[in-house]
């Protein structure tokens, strides 16, 4: 990185040894002087970059050293062996593996051994099979970090756009009851917040889509708008918060209008993503506002239907560490941060 750097490596976990993770680490590290990355340390089973990737390689035990190897060799902190490996097939130990990955990267980065973790992608389904009960990897590090799942607000970000889903791994018809004005109330004061800490927004703009078509049509298409948002908006407002809305979720995003707005608040996860992942799939960053760590992760999951065959597209991965990295400077350093 050019100029100031965060002041140790970051922890970059590989998700389930049998998708993408371990191989989009490896080749962001390939590409390392290309994006200017800085340091990091893999997590996982080594086996699992080792037996696919012929770049070299360099099992470490402790954060001793590793931006030195970084220079030339991928730094691994091996946890376990995951038996063996069929790319794209998950299986209970891998799971298990990748749990372990993310606890480990949770304890570095709390305890400051490293400045920051990026997750890789987990199926959240060979999780539940080995009985996670976390939704995602959010709720998860929330709950390590001793803050709410509720102040733990999934942002996704790329040049130009942020999106906030204000309800997450729910169930589509169980949306209307849990977007409650308290819950879009106080992630918008930790959007407002992270925008001003680590985007140097001194002022943000938000906007908050409406839920149903039209943002209700005056009611005729729902009620939601008038019954929950509107009082929702006006108390954000009241706390000096600038925000628009409820405004019609399919216009909010044309280019005229996002352009206006430095976060995009969604009602659910296909509202706010789905559009994101159609702008930005290559460059998109995940990451969690309001932790006492900075966490990031790439915008993709496990891609098992590709896992080994060269397909996997290395620069959500990249972009994720570039942001943790830029944002660990930031704090670490205590620089103003660049808009
Ligand atoms: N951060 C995380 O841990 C995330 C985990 N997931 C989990 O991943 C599993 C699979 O989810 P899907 O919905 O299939 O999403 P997915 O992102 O794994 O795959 C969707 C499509 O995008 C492609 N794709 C994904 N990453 C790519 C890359 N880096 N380069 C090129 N193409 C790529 C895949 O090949 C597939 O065609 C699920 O268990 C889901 O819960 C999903 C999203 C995020
Ligand atoms: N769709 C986003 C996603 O699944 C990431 O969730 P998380 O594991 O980061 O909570």
């Amino acid at each position: 990185m050019s100029g100031l750097s965060p002041r140790r490596p970051l922890a970059v976990t590989m998700g389930d040894p049998a998708g993408v993770g371990p191989e989009v680490a490896a080749h962001a590290w390939a590409l390392r002087r290309e994006h200017d990355l800085p340091p990091f340390v893999a997590i996982g089973d080594a086996a699992a970059i080792e037996s696919q990737w012929e770049g070299p390689v360099r099992r470490v035990s402790d954060m001793d050293g590793v931006a030195e190897i970084f220079h030339d060799a991928l730094p691994v902190l091996h946890l376990e062996e995951s038996g063996p490996l069929t790319l794209g097939q998950p299986t209970p130990a891998g799971a298990t593996c990748a749990l372990h990955a993310l606890e480990t990267g949770i304890g570095l980065t709390r305890t400051q051994a490293t400045s920051a973790l990026v997750t890789g992608p987990v199926s959240k389904h060979a999780l539940h099979g080995i009985g996670y009960t976390h939704p995602g990897q959010t709720e998860f590090i929330a709950e390590r970090c001793g803050v709410t799942a509720t102040n733990a607000v999934m942002m996704l970000a790329a040049p130009g756009l942020r999106v906030v889903p204000l309800t997450v791994h729910i169930p589509l018809a169980a949306v209307p009851e849990q977007l409650t004005a308290e819950i879009i109330v106080a992630k918008a004061r930790i959007v407002a917040r992270g925008l001003r800490r680590d985007f140097g927004i001194a002022s943000p703009r938000l906007a908050i889509a409406g839920l149903n078509p039209h943002a209700g049509e005056n009611g005729q298409l729902g009620s939601e708008e008038a019954e929950i948002m509107a009082p929702a908006i006006a108390q954000i407002a009241a706390e000096g918060i600038i925000i628009d809305g409820p405004l019609a979720a399919d216009s909010l995003f044309a280019p005229d209008v996002r352009k206006h707005y430095d976060a995009l608040l969604c009602g659910y996860h296909d509202q706010a993503l789905a559009p994101f992942k159609a702008l930005h799939f290559h460059d998109g960053v995940n990451l969690t506002l309001g932790l006492p760590i900075i966490r990031t992760s790439p915008d993709h999951g496990t891609a098992f239907n590709i896992a080994g065959s060269g397909r996997a597209d290395p620069g959500p991965t990249i972009a994720a560490i570039q942001l943790a990295g830029k944002l660990a400077t930031n704090r670490e350093h205590s620089v103003a941060p660049a808009k």
